[in-house]
């Protein structure tokens, strides 16, 4: 952005590390959040934008309820191949939704963009990012206590994502979600000080 525009902010981190969580201490604190995962939801719920086209690609894999997560997640988290055709469908749209978010919220001093594949997707768009990070157990046992989650569903997600340790290597800042919540809303309202000061 231009000097006087917001400061676009980064927000990443893999499977269960707190993005959610963290992005919605920043958005407690007045920052306005552009949840990728949400929109993605959206456009792939009843009636969504997307349904058309991912049901040409992944025949079946829609109903009137809209996208089948289970099955196409099933489809596409154990087949890069499969999975880079959803993106191709699924990233041009976000793309446009932040586009829109960015413009609606142009007058705010900071902008979140929480992006689960913000580094995997190039990040151009960000000035500076901010990666949430917990030790590997306990990630795991977060991820597990989920329903619908799986050992084997795990596994194949988190190969499909940059390793932790590679996306604390790329972050400008790294906040720590294996803390107990307050001191990691803590680091939030510390790091959101030092970027408006
Ligand atoms: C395949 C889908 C329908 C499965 O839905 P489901 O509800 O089972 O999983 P959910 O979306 O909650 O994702 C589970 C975990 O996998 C991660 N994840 C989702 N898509 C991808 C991907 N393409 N590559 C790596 N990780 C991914 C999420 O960030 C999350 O950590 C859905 O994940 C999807 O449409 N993905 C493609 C769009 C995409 O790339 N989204 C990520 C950021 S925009
Ligand atoms: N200090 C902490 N920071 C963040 N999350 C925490 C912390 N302590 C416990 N948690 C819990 O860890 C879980 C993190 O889940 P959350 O949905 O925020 O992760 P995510 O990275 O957005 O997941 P996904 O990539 O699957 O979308 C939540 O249940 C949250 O309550």
């Amino acid at each position: 952005m231009s000097a006087d525009g917001p400061i676009l902010l980064g927000l990443t981190g893999s499977i269960g590390m707190g993005k959610s969580t963290v992005a919605q201490m920043f958005a407690d604190l007045g920052v306005p959040v552009f949840d990728a995962d949400a929109e993605v939801r959206a456009m792939q719920g009843p009636g969504g934008s997307l349904l058309g086209a991912i049901e040409a690609a992944f025949p079946g894999s829609t109903d009137e309820n809209g996208v089948r997560r289970e099955a196409l997640g099933a489809q596409v988290f154990h087949d890069p191949a499969a999975r880079a055709r959803l993106e191709g469908i699924v990233h041009p749209a976000v793309a446009e939704r932040r586009r829109l978010f960015l413009l609606r919220h142009i007058d705010a001093p900071v902008l979140l963009f929480d992006i689960p594949l913000l580094f995997e997707t190039g990040a151009d768009y960000v000035e500076r990012t901010v990666v949430v990070s917990a030790p590997p157990e306990v990630q795991r046992a977060r991820v597990l206590a989920r329903p619908g989650m799986s050992e084997e569903k795990f596994a194949a997600i988190l190969a499909a994502q940059m390793p932790d340790a590679k996306k604390r290597e790329r972050a400008d800042y790294v906040i720590d979600t294996g803390l107990p919540p307050e001191e990691t809303r803590a680091q939030v309202a510390e790091l959101l000080a030092s970027l408006i000061a």
